[in-house]
């Protein structure tokens, strides 16, 4: 069986990479959307997720640019957890104010905060997001399962394990909020941040999205899309920030 594997050095390089690899090695199979998609696991490692540029414009796809930050406030400050009775869940909820069965609130960043603050080697600081009690049964259950991370030689390594990924419409914007959750907790240990690994067992384009895809990929092939590589500085010009 093929997966996708690379490294690569920056956000934007990495996720590019990534679909011209899903493209030779992905299969196609059936989703549960009355669709196919093309599909293969995918371990994606960025060596410097923080290099300039880190934006890929075409892996913003929001309402609008600014829908890029919102998201990350989303999963570092909880903007959208109001929304959690309504959709089931938000990344931030699970992370910070995981609800256990007898309404105990864990805050799994803060633990592992502690944690490598007292021994930063430690292979045990991981948070979870699944609840099997509810998201064997819901509608929408998460597709981030389970973020690990370790601090070596001085930096903060994170490593995220996402069951499904739609690679051409969220992968970009996983990846890039992500990071901004690895740049935090670094912050609060007092650390830079270090590598980033991307790991999904499904890393999928859906049918519906296969046109688009393939002129992607050619372009990328080409160096074409270099053009969309951005920034932080400019990419805040461009979306009015
Ligand atoms: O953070 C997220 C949330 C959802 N999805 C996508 C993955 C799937 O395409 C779809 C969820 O469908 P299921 O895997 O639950 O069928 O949403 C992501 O890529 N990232």
């Amino acid at each position: 069986m093929s997966i996708v594997y690379l490294e690569a050095d920056s956000l934007p390089e990495a996720w590019e990479r990534s679909l011209v690899m899903l493209s030779e090695k992905g299969v196609v199979i059936e989703t549960e959307y009355n669709e196919r998609s093309i599909d293969a696991p995918a371990v994606i490692v960025v060596r410097n997720p923080f290099s300039e540029p880190r934006i890929h414009l075409k892996g913003i796809v929001a309402g609008s640019l600014k829908g890029l930050f919102e998201y990350v406030d989303e999963i570092i400050h909880g903007i959208h957890d109001y929304l959690v009775e309504k959709f089931g869940y938000t990344y931030h909820e699970r992370l910070f104010a995981y609800r256990l069965p007898d309404g105990r609130i864990v805050n799994q960043i803060e633990k592992i905060v502690e944690k490598l603050r007292k021994t930063p080697y430690t292979r045990r600081a991981q948070a979870i997001t699944w609840q099997p009690w509810k998201d064997l049964e819901t509608e929408h259950p998460p597709c981030l399962q389970r973020i690990w991370f370790r601090v070596i030689d001085g930096k903060l390594v994170m490593h995220i394990h996402m069951r499904s990924n739609d690679a051409f419409k969220a992968a970009f914007m996983n990846m890039y909020a992500f990071t901004e959750l690895q740049r935090f907790v670094a912050n609060e240990l007092g650390v830079e941040p270090g590598r980033y690994i991307h790991i999904a067992d499904s890393y999928h384009v859906y049918e519906r999205d296969w046109k688009w895809f393939e002129k992607f990929v050619e372009q990328a092939k080409s160096g074409e899309l270099k053009r969309f590589w951005k920034t932080t500085e400019e990419f805040k010009k461009i979306a009015k920030v």
